[in-house]
């Protein structure tokens, strides 16, 4: 499914601790099970986790300027970062003290001075979790048929891209595919030829979107969602164009289509600014009225809505 996000890729520590020494201290033992990065205080701290989304956090209680607590209190009051896993490492050793980290949704609490073999393993186990929790939400977030993005995937990554493009004042297209008579060939050729096409649709434009971001979603029956971040009108229609002009080219025959003797789609799109808050329901209705216009002029064309 989401191809930037390799499974087998090294997990990501946020080690956040004023004290230099303790910051090379944790990263010798760390190293090798995880790439390490550093911030060095409650600032530093906060900027890091959210560009870069580490899998789990080390967070030292007591600095100067922003304690630790003050630290996980903004990261989950984030949503950006409200899903990312902090274990405190403190000075503090008193159970109030340790309460009060997890009350506050830590995961785990180490005590200093450490012992060092038992933050390594303690890391582990909590990195495998982590694994497992990743390797659950994608099995969640694939459609089993097709094997790209489901819906429940597609409302998500929508959300935050919304959201990153709003920020940037960036454009976000969205285009909604639908394959053009599609019962017919259902009916023509039976129900597992149908879903093989599906499928091969599917993977053909998949494989056809590269930039980081895009993202081509099962969106429900024989339609497909196309999301397109930092993608203005022009790029976002002649994209749309290219992935219908793919799938009339994959040559796959359909005898009982008037429109073309392959298989074809119909392609509506819309292209929004963001301007923040909520996802704008108009980014789906555009889309969905651009596709409706071109299945009525004819089918297998691309129509593109521009924003009101
Ligand atoms: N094989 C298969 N067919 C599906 C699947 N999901 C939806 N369909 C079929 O897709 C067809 C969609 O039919 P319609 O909505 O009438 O659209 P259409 O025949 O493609 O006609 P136009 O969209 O107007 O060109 C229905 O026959 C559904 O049964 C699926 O998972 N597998």
């Amino acid at each position: 499914m989401d191809k930037n996000q390799g499974m087998t890729a090294l997990p990501t520590v946020l080690v956040v601790d004023d004290e230099k020494q303790n910051r090379d201290l944790l990263t010798e033992l760390l190293h090798e099970d995880c790439r390490v990065i550093l911030a060095k205080n409650g600032n530093q701290a906060l900027e890091r986790a959210r560009e870069q989304q580490p899998d789990l956090i080390l967070l030292d209680v007591l600095m100067p300027d922003m304690s630790g607590h003050e630290v996980i209190q903004t990261l989950k009051n984030d949503d950006a970062t409200r899903h990312i896993p902090v274990i405190f490492i403190s000075a503090l050793d008193a159970p109030a003290d340790e309460e009060r980290g997890l009350d506050l949704g830590a995961v785990d609490y180490i005590a200093k001075p450490f012992h060092p073999s038992i933050v390594r393993k303690r890391v582990r186990n909590h990195l495998l979790s982590v694994h497992h929790r990743h390797l659950l939400e994608n099995l969640a977030m694939i459609d089993s048929l097709t094997e790209i993005a489901n819906r429940r995937r597609y409302a998500e990554v929508l959300e935050s891209e919304w959201r990153r493009c709003a920020r940037n004042a960036a454009p976000l297209s969205l285009a909604i595919v639908d394959v053009d008579h599609f019962k017919a060939y259902n009916d023509h050729l039976g129900h597992a030829a149908g879903d093989r096409v599906l499928r091969r649709i599917a993977q053909a434009m998949n494989g056809l979107l590269r930039r980081p971001g895009d993202l081509v979603a099962r969106y429900g029956g024989e339609e497909f969602a196309v999301l397109l971040p930092e993608t203005d009108a022009d790029s976002g229609y002649q994209i749309g164009n290219e992935l219908r002009q793919q799938i009339e080219a994959l040559a796959i025959a359909h005898p009982a289509s008037p429109v073309a003797p392959v298989i074809t789609v119909s392609l509506g799109g819309m292209t929004i600014v963001p301007a923040g808050g909520d996802v704008d329901p108009r980014l789906f209705s555009g889309a969905d009225a651009a596709l409706y216009a071109a299945k009525a002029e004819g089918r297998n064309r691309a129509f593109w809505r521009l924003g009101d």
